[in-house]
């Protein structure tokens, strides 16, 4: 064991060796391992312990525990991306290796597709409990909601909607982030930090040559999220993943390749209805924009400018380690680029402008990258970005307008690119239109869709 080194084709199992929780210091540790090498131990750490635990409490919390254990496997499982997958120290019935089997294999799409991969059949986790029929029970959770925050215009969206209904809400996060924290005070409601250190030999290991990618970080967020309601007796985990996000790339002779997949509808049905059926009946997980486009939340985001001054998309604030951007966008990103182009058309142009610094679209060296969200002469981006249609609409609402007309990358697509578009296909209206497919619960959404459609 001492003289095991890494060797990421000579991996022939990668196993989940047992997670456990201890409810005195709110510390969950989720244990894997590649054959009989060490152990790689990541931890989550949920404040407010001592927790009690009993009875069916006790129950939901080991099932939430595990399921978290087999989807955060996922950051590890790619370092190698072995033939076997072995669970050492509890069993899994079919539903639940489906649903991981659709985690792994769509939320390590973009992973695979850029490391040349193929996972699709080759994903397979072992079946050794018999199905279990049995409906987890409800365990009488408070009515109470946990609303996941990234720093971003989104979350801050559903904060905003929920404080207008009067939902009793605790903004929370995952990880150690300053500008999520300083976004979640920002907010004035009460606040949760989630803990989460990934195994630190899997850093050693990307610098041994392991595959390295995206992966579903979305639904791993809300698995945390997940163990957290169990334990602090909440009965709703709330994202804010938009209709948008369900669709991806479209790759020439690929496909699809979704990089926010876990932030889509099939994972968010998929994982959601898993935690009702198998941890408890009234733990409801949805995201409250789903029926939103980008841009439809861009238009709820600029009606109030309380967070301009702290609020950020860029992806680049969110490493867990290395460079983040000197004054909170870093202007040349897609997500930069999207969320300046989603937000013009609704935000006077010198409050879009004080907000990132400049001016992205009177900008020629970003054409590139304005092309790509076009989906001209190049595929949308692997970033968290609106459809490529929205983009269009965007633009071609800017160039009806005077203040953006004359600026670089507008003019451009009125004179290059609009001519070669279907004038039909660019109202921003349409694109507004609720959608009907979520699993908001009815009695909010009633309420709700008035403040979306105002
Ligand atoms: C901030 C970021 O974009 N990170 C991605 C980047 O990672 P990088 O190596 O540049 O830096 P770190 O984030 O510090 O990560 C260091 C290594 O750690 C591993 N890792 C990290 C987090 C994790 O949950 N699991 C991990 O295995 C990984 O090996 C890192 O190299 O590039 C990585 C490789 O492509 C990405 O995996 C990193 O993405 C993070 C997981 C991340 O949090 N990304 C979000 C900002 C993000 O992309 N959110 C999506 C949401 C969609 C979804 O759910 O899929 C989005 O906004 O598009
Ligand atoms: N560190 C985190 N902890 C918990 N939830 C997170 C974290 N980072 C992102 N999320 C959640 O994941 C979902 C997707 O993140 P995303 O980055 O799209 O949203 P955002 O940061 O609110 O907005 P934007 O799209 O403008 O960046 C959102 O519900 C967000 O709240």
């Amino acid at each position: 064991m001492t003289d095991w080194k890494f060797q990421r084709d000579a991996i022939k199992a990668f196993r989940f060796v047992r997670c456990t929780f201890d409810a005195t210091t709110g510390v969950a540790q989720l244990v894997y391992a590649f054959d009989d090498g060490p152990e790689l131990i990541e931890t989550v750490t949920v404040p407010g312990a001592p927790f009690t635990l009993e009875g069916e409490r006790a129950v939901a919390a080991e099932r939430a525990l595990q399921l978290l254990h087999l989807i955060a496997g996922v950051s590890y499982y790619k370092a190698a991306v072995p033939e076997e997958i072995r669970i050492d120290s509890y069993a899994i019935d079919a539903d639940t290796a489906a649903l991981l089997e659709l985690i792994y294999v769509n939320g390590l799409g973009e992973f695979a597709y850029r490391n040349g991969l193929n996972l699709h059949e080759k994903i397979r986790f072992p079946v050794a409990a018999r199905d279990d029929a049995t409906q987890a029970p409800a365990l009488g959770l408070r009515e109470h909601a946990l609303v996941a925050i990234g720093g971003g215009k989104d979350s801050l969206v559903s904060i905003e909607a929920l404080r207008t209904l009067g939902i009793g809400q605790t903004v929370t996060w995952v990880g150690g982030s300053q500008l999520i924290r300083a976004c979640a005070e920002r907010t004035g409601l009460s606040t949760l930090n989630l803990g989460r250190a990934l195994a630190p030999q899997l850093f050693d290991y990307n610098r041994e040559g392991a595959w390295n990618g995206h992966i579903p970080v979305t639904v791993l967020n809300s698995a945390i999220m997940v163990l957290a309601a169990v334990l602090l007796d909440v009965d709703q985990v709330v994202f804010s993943n938009e209709r948008s996000a369900s669709y991806g790339s479209l790759i020439e002779g690929t496909g699809e390749v979704n990089h926010q997949w876990s932030k889509g509808w099939a994972c968010e049905k998929a994982f959601g209805e898993h935690v009702q059926k198998h941890v408890a009946a009234d733990l409801h997980y949805y995201s409250l924009l789903r029926p939103l486009s980008e841009l439809a939340v861009a238009r709820q985001f600029a009606r109030t400018d309380h967070y301009d001054a702290h609020f950020s998309s860029c992806n680049r604030n969110f490493h867990i380690m290395g460079e983040r951007p000197a004054n909170r966008w870093c202007g040349v990103c897609p997500k930069c680029h999207f969320v300046f182009l989603a937000l013009a058309p609704f935000m006077p142009k010198p409050r879009l402008v004080g907000i990132f610094g400049r001016n992205l679209l009177d900008d020629p060296a970003q054409t590139a990258g304005y092309d790509a969200l076009l989906e001209y002469q190049d595929h949308k981006p692997f970033e968290c970005v609106g459809e490529g249609r929205e983009s269009r609409a965007a633009m071609a609402a800017l160039a009806a307008r005077p203040e953006w007309r004359e600026d670089a990358l507008v003019e451009r697509f009125a004179q290059e690119i609009r001519p070669q578009l279907d004038g039909t296909e660019l109202g921003i209206e349409p694109l507004l239109v609720l959608d009907a497919e979520h699993r908001i619960p009815a009695s909010l959404w009633d309420r709700l869709r008035a403040q979306f459609t105002a």
